[in-house]
């Protein structure tokens, strides 16, 4: 009996250390980024954010995906190498960020297509966070306009993100709700 209260134990810690480990990892990748809103909002909420509505609202508890939620934009916006991830966390939620991270080397318009196009062809796990990603920002958009951006612009994102959001469908039901639910107040319709 204590052996097994041990060894549980030991599971449990291994995972608490391994997301705290994430946290940790993103608050000093991101430790000098904001959010364009105009209270420059830290960046690395976004991120704790996008973890949070998978454990809280999703219901996801696979450890993976809250780590890739985690660090999901640390390649893209902190020049953090795929090597670095594999190293640090291991191939699977390496993986799992390069699947959720825009090629910033593509013009603006051709990344946020690619987006559109490659939502389907997403892997599960990787359709959670990208649908996690969109349900926070979209929420926040509606909090707090970032700064220079007109209300055509947010209503674009919004129209672009309902076609991202379109390619990630039958993936979890509480996220698809919320997202149908702003998208609606919006007047947008997924197809
Ligand atoms: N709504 C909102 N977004 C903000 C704010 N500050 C930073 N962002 C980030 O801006 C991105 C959306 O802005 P865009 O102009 O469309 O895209 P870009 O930064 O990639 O050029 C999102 O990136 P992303 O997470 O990579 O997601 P995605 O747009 O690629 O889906 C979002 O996280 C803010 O105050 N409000
Ligand atoms: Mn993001």
């Amino acid at each position: 009996m204590a052996g097994e209260k041990s060894a549980s134990l030991d599971v449990q810690g291994k995972l608490c250390r391994d997301i705290i480990r994430c946290a940790n990892f993103a608050a000093l990748k991101h430790k000098d980024q904001r959010r364009k809103d105009e209270i420059q909002t830290p960046y690395v909420n976004h991120v704790i954010g996008v973890a949070y509505i998978l454990t809280n609202e999703a219901g996801i508890s696979d450890i993976s995906v809250i780590q890739a939620a985690l660090l999901h934009d640390t390649i893209e916006d902190t020049g953090t190498s795929f090597y670095e991830l594999q190293a640090e966390f291991g191939e699977d939620v390496a993986n799992l960020v390069k699947e959720v991270t825009d090629d910033k080397t593509l013009p603006k318009e051709e990344r946020k297509l690619q987006q559109i196009v490659n939502a389907s062809k997403s892997s599960y796990r990787a359709k959670l966070v990208k649908l996690a990603d969109k349900l926070y920002n979209l929420r926040d958009l509606r909090r707090a306009t970032p700064v220079g951006w007109s209300k055509e612009r947010v209503d674009e994102y919004f129209r672009w993100a309902s076609q991202v959001v379109a390619g990630l469908k039958g993936t979890n039901k509480a996220l698809e709700d919320s997202l149908r639910d702003l998208f609606a107040e919006r007047g947008i319709t997924i197809t």
